[in-house]
């Protein structure tokens, strides 16, 4: 400790203080305490950390708040809601430093942390520093990070991530395809062997999109996922025996949507 006064970081080299750009909530980031609601590693207890910012805009987006701003040409389907407002991203966002978000998460016991967004991977450089900070905590820290498949993970994010969760969009998502399908990040996911694909169904042409993907990609079918679109227990339901079908008959994995079951679909759940 001697030569601390010497070598003390200047803001620039310390990545404790690399600022993320985080979904605002209740005047804080959005850090929440919940069971893993989806994917493979459903009903486990994790902090959830919603980062803002998404380079995709789905029409059904249920993080609109993390990217559709005024001022913005994005199409939405609440737009056709009376009352729905494009938002102000200064209410939306916050800036905070990794260090001061990793001492937030660790405030809770869980050592899984689930990095969610809008679109995590715009913001690598952030999300590795955030991942130090915390694993300087705890070494025990399991990081899942759920992303739209379309920015490839840099060598650094590959290294610390324990599981990806890769949900990529499909037609129905009303992104064109250029965006939402980037051959190089696929392979990426594919290669890293760390991923798990989830797709949102609810027409059997999103079937077909899915087979598509998974012969052009290699997508290993075992960690393939289908979730039955919907916001709500009903809405679910209503899909479900297409998902059903299609997981016996193709050896695909059936995957619920925990946290609408049990929560509703309310903010920070
Ligand atoms: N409980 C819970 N599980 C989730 N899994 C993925 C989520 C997401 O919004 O990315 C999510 C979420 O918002 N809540
Ligand atoms: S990729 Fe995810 S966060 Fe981005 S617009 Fe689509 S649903 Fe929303
Ligand atoms: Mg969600």
């Amino acid at each position: 400790m001697s030569d601390s006064q010497t070598t003390a970081n200047t803001s620039a080299d310390d990545p404790a203080s690399v600022m993320l750009k985080v979904a605002r909530y209740e005047g804080g980031p959005e850090v929440f305490h919940t069971l893993q609601g989806e994917g493979a590693s459903v009903g486990a207890p994790a902090v959830f950390v919603r980062l803002s910012l998404c380079n995709l805009h789905c029409i059904w987006c249920d993080t609109d708040y993390t990217w559709n701003w005024e001022g913005t040409p994005f199409v939405h389907e609440n737009d056709a809601k009376a009352g729905y407002q494009k938002f102000r991203k200064d209410d939306q966002l916050i800036e905070v430093d990794a260090g001061s978000l990793a001492r937030e998460i660790a405030s809770y016991e869980t050592r899984r942390v689930v990095i969610t967004g809008g679109e995590p991977l715009l913001q690598q450089e952030g999300v590795v520093a955030l991942m130090d900070a915390l694993r300087a905590i705890s070494p025990e820290y399991v990081f899942e990070v759920e992303t739209n498949g379309t920015r490839v993970p840099s060598a650094e994010v590959l290294e610390r991530v324990n599981q990806f969760n890769v949900s990529p969009k499909l037609a129905n998502s009303g992104n064109k395809e250029s965006q939402r399908i980037r051959s190089e990040a696929f392979d990426a996911f594919v290669a890293s062997g760390k991923a798990w694909f989830k797709f949102v169904i609810a027409a059997p042409e999103d079937l077909d999109e899915v087979r598509g993907l998974v012969e052009r990609f290699g997508l290993p079918v075992a960690r393939v996922m289908l979730m039955p679109e919907g916001r709500s227990a009903e809405a679910i339901d209503a899909h479900r025996e297409l998902v059903i079908e299609a997981c016996l008959r193709e050896g695909f994995r059936f995957a619920d949507r925990l946290h609408l079951r049990l929560f509703g679909a309310k903010r920070a759940t």
